[in-house]
Parts: structure tokens; sequence; C-alpha cells
């Protein structure tokens, strides 16, 4: 079992609760870094081979499946192979929730029409100002990925891609700031998005629709961390089992070490728990 457990005790005794509540427990998981492993260029990223069998044999144990994640949901749901789950989980009656860009974007397993507002007002005259931006700080190839309502600046293909997405913080925040935006920084990435939303609110959102009556949650960065927050606030006002796993490379502990009840190694580590938890709920 390749979990990293920060506190072994605590972690499996919510693991054990949770897996007890499976038939009425809310997955929620993040895509990149948690169901599809990091890699380079983000247009090359693929859901985990393994992905499909775990999710629809934890589905049939569970009340709902949701992907939540900063990725378009269109996107998302291509690269997930998502459409194909989510008919795998409509056969046994239960449904494939999608949120995409931080949760402004919907798309579910019965509704296959991806829900979003326009793009943010000062989105296209951030974009023009952001090439001389870059070049000022050496920056100038860096991967733009754009997003429909966003835009990422990709740092991974350079030398020292931590360093530089630390000094293009400063100019980006203020640049988006100029134009009614807000960073959300990632791995090797500052996205500059709409303020207003977040991945806490998505899961606030799946809350009131699934009604569930327990959570598990994953994620892997910056991101996630409102999730977290959202999934334990949850757990606390109604005393229901709740269970946060943080999905990192290693030994390459990151933001959100500290927050998690079970730590696991990367993607793999994540569908070995989510495989585990599909065993246990079955022998329940
Ligand atoms: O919320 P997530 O599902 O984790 O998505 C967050 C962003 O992930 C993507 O970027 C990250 O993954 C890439 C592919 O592995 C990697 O090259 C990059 O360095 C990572 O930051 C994606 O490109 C963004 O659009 C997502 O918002």
């Amino acid at each position: 079992m390749a979990e990293l457990q920060p506190d072994a005790v605590a972690g499996e005794q919510k693991y054990a609760e949770v897996a007890a509540a499976a038939a009425d427990t809310l997955v929620g998981l993040d895509f990149d870094g948690t169901l599809s492993p990091i890699v380079e260029d983000p247009a090359a990223a693929r859901i985990h081979p393994d992905a499909a069998s775990v999710l629809i044999a934890l589905a049939s144990r569970v009340k709902a499946l949701a992907v939540v994640t900063g990725r378009p949901a269109g996107q998302v749901v291509e690269l997930g192979g998502l459409s194909a789950i989510a008919d795998a989980l409509a056969e046994m009656g239960k449904e494939l929730y999608v949120f995409g860009q931080y949760g402004n974007e919907r798309w579910s397993g019965s509704d296959r029409v991806v829900a979003g507002p326009p793009p943010p007002e000062g989105l296209g005259a951030f974009e023009a100002a952001l090439p001389a931006v870059l070049a000022e700080h050496g920056a100038q190839d860096a991967y733009i990925e754009e997003k429909g309502l966003a835009v990422g600046v990709h740092t991974r293909k350079f030398s020292d891609p931590d360093g530089l997405a630390a000094r293009l913080l400063p100019p980006l925040t203020s640049l988006a700031a100029e134009h009614g935006l807000m960073i959300e920084p990632g791995k090797q990435v500052i996205e500059v998005r709409a303020p207003g939303m977040h991945k806490g609110h998505a899961i606030s959102t799946l809350i009131d629709e699934v009604d569930p009556g327990a959570i598990l949650f994953g994620g892997d960065d910056l991101g996630d961390i409102e999730a977290f927050e959202a999934v334990k606030a949850w757990g606390k006002t109604t005393g229901s089992p709740t269970l946060l796993v943080y999905s990192h490379a290693g030994s390459d502990r990151g933001p959100l070490a500290g927050l998690a009840d079970l730590e696991v190694d990367g993607p793999e580590g994540v569908l070995e728990l989510l495989g585990r938890l599909a065993a246990d709920a079955a022998a329940v």
C-alpha cells in the first residue's frame, strides 16, 4: 500500500468511518496530479490507465462521483475518457459530476453539455499586455495555455521553473488586478481568471445536490485547499465522516502537507486507495 500517512492511526480511523458509510459517500477528485500523472506538456496529460476500472468499481459502492478541476470541463471529459465512465455509471443509476475551471463550468453524465459563464471582461486586455510583462522577466517563451475563461502561464520547461514562477508572481498579480482578475498559482503554472469562484464553492454545490452522508476528497495542489476546507467544515458541522487525501510525488511534499488525513503516492496511490475502498465497501 503506497500510503504515506501524516498520522497513521487517525488516518486509518477516518478511512474506516468513510468505508462504513460508503453507500452514502460523495467522492470528489482533482484531475492533474490526482487522477492524471503530471507531465511536461499540459495537452499530453491523460487519466491514469487504471482509473476507468477503479472509478467504475467504486461508483457501484458509493453515492456519487465528481471530478473537480482547474481544467476546462470539456477538456477534462476528453482527457479523462469521462463520457465512457459516465455511461458505465448511468447503467448502474449513478451520476458523474464534472466541475471545470475551479467550479465555473459544469458537465454531468445526465446532462452532457458544458455550462458556464462567458469569459471575464478583462481577460482580452490582460492577454494583450501579457507578452511585454513576460519579456521583461525573460519569460517570453513560456507556454501560454488558453482556457477560454482563463489563461495559464506555464514555467515547467524552463531550467528554474519554480524560481521563474516566483519571479513572475508579483507582476502577473498586479496585471491581473488591473484587469479585475485574480491569479491561481499551481504546479509551475500561474493561472489568471475571474475572482468569485473556487473548488470549495463547487463542493458546497455538490453537497446541496447530492446530500451525502460522508465525503472523500482527493487533491494535490494549492487550488484544492478550498475544497479541503469546505469538506472539513461540512464534516465539523454535520458530524459526518470525511477523508481528505493528498496525492503527491514520493517524498516531494508540497502545499497540502498537514491538511490531509492520508497522503498517497500520486495517481497510482490514489487509485490504490480508491480500489481498496471499493473492496472494503463490498465487504460491509
Ligand atoms: O485542478 P487540476 O485538475 O489539478 O488542474 C490544475 C491545472 O493543471 C494543469 O497543469 C498542471 O498539470 C500539467 C500536466 O501534468 C503540468 O504540465 C503543469 O505543470 C501543471 O501545473 C493544467 O494545465 C491547468 O489548466 C489546470 O488548471
